[in-house]
C-alpha cells in the first residue's frame, strides 16, 4: 500500500475542510468548527494502485501545536492552495503561500522535486461577488508551475473529485522513490470526520 499526503492550505473561510468533506463524502456540509487542525485519512486505488491518503488542513486561528509550512513542505507530497474567488485577501494570502512553498522547498531535501501544487478558486457560485478574475488565478498559476481550477465546493461534486484524483495521480508519480517523513499531527478515521463535522460550531457564510 502507498502513502500519499496531501496538505489543503488557504486562509481562513475559503472552504478548506468544504472541499475535503465532499471528496470524502460527496455531500456539501455548510458549517465547519476551525479551531484545530485536521487529519483526514481514506483509501483509494488509484491507476490500478491502492493508496492510503492523508489529508491535512492546518488550523487557520492560533492553535497549540500548529505546524509550520515548512514541517508541512518537508511531510506533504502535495498542496491545495485554496481561495475564495469573491475575497482578494484570500487571493493574496494564497499568492504568498505558493510563493513561500516554492522558496521554502528550495531550502529543502525536496528541491530537485518541485512539489505538486494545485491552486483553487473556490464559491465559484458567487461569481455575482466574484473580487478575482479568472485570468489573475491563472496567471499566478502560471508564474509558480502550479495547475489551476475555479470551482464550488458547495455546487461541483464532480470537480472537486477530479481535483484530489488528479492530485494523488500526479504526487504519487514524483514520490515513488521518496523517503517517509514525520507528520504534522494524528489520523482523523472517517467515523471520527462524521462525528467533526456535525460537532462543529456553527458559521455564517
Ligand atoms: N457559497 C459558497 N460557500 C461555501 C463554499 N465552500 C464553502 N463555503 C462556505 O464558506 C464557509 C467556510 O467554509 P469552511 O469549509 O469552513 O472554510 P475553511 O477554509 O475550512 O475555514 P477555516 O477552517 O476557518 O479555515 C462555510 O460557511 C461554508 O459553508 C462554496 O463553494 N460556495
Amino acid at each position: 500500500m502507498n502513502e500519499m499526503k496531501i496538505a489543503v492550505l488557504g486562509s481562513e473561510g475559503v472552504g478548506k475542510s468544504a472541499l475535503i468533506v465532499r471528496f470524502l463524502t460527496r455531500r456539501f456540509i455548510g458549517e465547519y468548527a476551525s479551531s484545530s487542525e485536521c487529519m483526514y485519512s481514506k483509501r483509494l486505488s488509484v491507476d490500478g494502485r491502492q493508496i492510503s491518503l492523508e489529508l491535512y488542513e492546518p488550523c487557520s486561528q492560533a492553535c497549540d501545536g500548529k505546524s509550520t509550512l515548512n514541517d508541512q513542505i518537508h511531510w506533504a507530497d502535495g498542496f491545495i492552495v485554496v481561495y475564495d474567488i469573491s475575497d482578494r485577501s484570500s487571493f493574496l494570502t494564497a499568492k504568498a503561500t505558493v510563493h513561500l512553498i516554492r522558496d521554502l522547498q528550495l531550502g529543502t531535501a525536496k528541491r530537485d522535486v518541485e512539489s505538486i501544487i494545485f491552486l483553487v478558486g473556490n464559491k465559484q457560485d458567487l461569481c455575482h461577488m466574484r473580487e478575482v478574475r479568472h485570468e489573475e488565478g491563472q496567471r499566478l498559476a502560471g508564474e509558480f508551475h502550479c495547475q489551476f481550477y475555479e470551482l464550488s465546493a458547495a455546487e461541483h461534486y464532480q470537480e472537486v473529485a477530479l481535483i484530489f484524483s488528479k492530485m494523488v495521480h500526479n504526487a504519487s508519480m514524483g514520490s515513488k522513490a521518496k523517503e517517509r517523513r514525520r507528520r504534522p499531527s494524528g489520523s482523523k478515521s472517517m467515523a471520527k470526520l462524521i462525528n467533526n463535522v456535525f460537532g462543529k460550531r456553527r458559521k455564517s457564510v
